[in-house]
């Protein structure tokens, strides 16, 4: 089995590891990372060997993940850049660093997958869009990416030009679903609802009407209209949503993500 590498091992690196190791066994996978310390505590606790720099990860490894944050890239470009290959698959999950970016920062000659993942990877329940020039690759590299990126959620096959939205839908969301849960419950203790049962009731609620737009296929407007009993309770929670901003809050926020991207390098 060809080594799967990842330079940098934080939350997302962690999550997508827990993932693979349901697929492949320790002695599949190798990392590096800043610190000594977390890099041996994380080999106790999952059994995958780290080596002893960015660069010897990056020789070793046939698929490697970037996973630092995108101001550290130009460092470990610099320090894996003339140890990497045309041989190697390179995965990348950085934010706002494109196909083009990666190659070129890697001295030219390698190639390079693009994706955004997010951290419900840690449950299983990840959603990564991914993009990649599928003329470069080999059908065992296509399915070995798809058992990669498959192992901790959902993936979704992307154009480049789309990368950038994409960070909306599944790298930054997240954030936004843990705060309405987190204010749904602070509006629920508010009228007296335990905090606890609070967080249990909103978030088994999110995840149910998640389900329910995947598996019913219906309009997230007519699911919503399903809620609302004429003259009851639900609208009038509406209309105070409306009036707060709600949607075009979110919008706005989609905006602020989708910006940023470009101001990351
Ligand atoms: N967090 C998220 O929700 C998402 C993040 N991403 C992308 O994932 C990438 C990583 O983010 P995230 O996991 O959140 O970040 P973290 O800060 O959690 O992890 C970054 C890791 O990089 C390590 N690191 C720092 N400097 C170096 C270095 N010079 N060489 C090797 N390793 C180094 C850190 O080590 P140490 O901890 O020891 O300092 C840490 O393990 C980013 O590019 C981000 O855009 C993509 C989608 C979602
Ligand atoms: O905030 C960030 O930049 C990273 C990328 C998407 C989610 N977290």
């Amino acid at each position: 089995m060809a080594k799967i590498g990842f330079i940098g091992m934080g939350n997302m690196a962690t999550a997508i590891m827990k993932g693979l190791l349901k697929e492949f066994s320790p002695e599949d996978m190798i990392f590096s990372s800043a610190h000594e310390e977390k890099m041996e505590q994380v080999t106790r606790e999952t059994g995958v060997p780290h080596a002893g720099s960015n660069a010897e990860c990056a020789r070793q490894a046939k698929y490697l993940v970037l996973a630092v944050k995108p101001q550290v890239l130009p460092r470990v470009f610099g320090e894996i850049k003339d140890v990497v290959t045309k041989d190697q698959v390179i995965i990348s999950i950085a934010a706002g660093y494109t196909i083009s970016d990666l190659t070129e920062g890697l001295g030219g000659q390698v190639r390079v997958v693009r994706s955004m993942p997010n951290t419900p990877a840690m449950v299983g329940e990840g959603m990564t869009g991914v993009c990649y020039d599928e003329a470069l690759f080999t059908q065992e590299e296509k399915e070995l990416l798809h058992t990669l990126f498959t192992s901790f959620g959902k993936m979704e096959l992307v154009e480049e030009r789309l990368m950038d939205v994409v960070g909306s839908a599944s790298g930054c969301s997240p954030a936004y679903v843990y705060m309405f849960i987190e204010a749904l419950a602070d509006g629920c203790v508010k009228n007296g609802l335990p905090r606890q049962m609070a967080y249990r009731m909103a978030a088994q609620a999110v995840l149910g009407s998640a389900k329910m737009v995947l598996e019913t296929g219906k309009h997230p407007g007519e699911l919503k209209d399903m809620v609302c009993s004429p003259g009851g309770t639900t609208i009038e929670g509406v209309a105070a949503l409306e009036e707060g901003g709600f949607r075009s809050s979110i919008i706005k926020a989609c905006d602020a993500n989708y910006e940023k991207n470009k101001r990351l390098k």
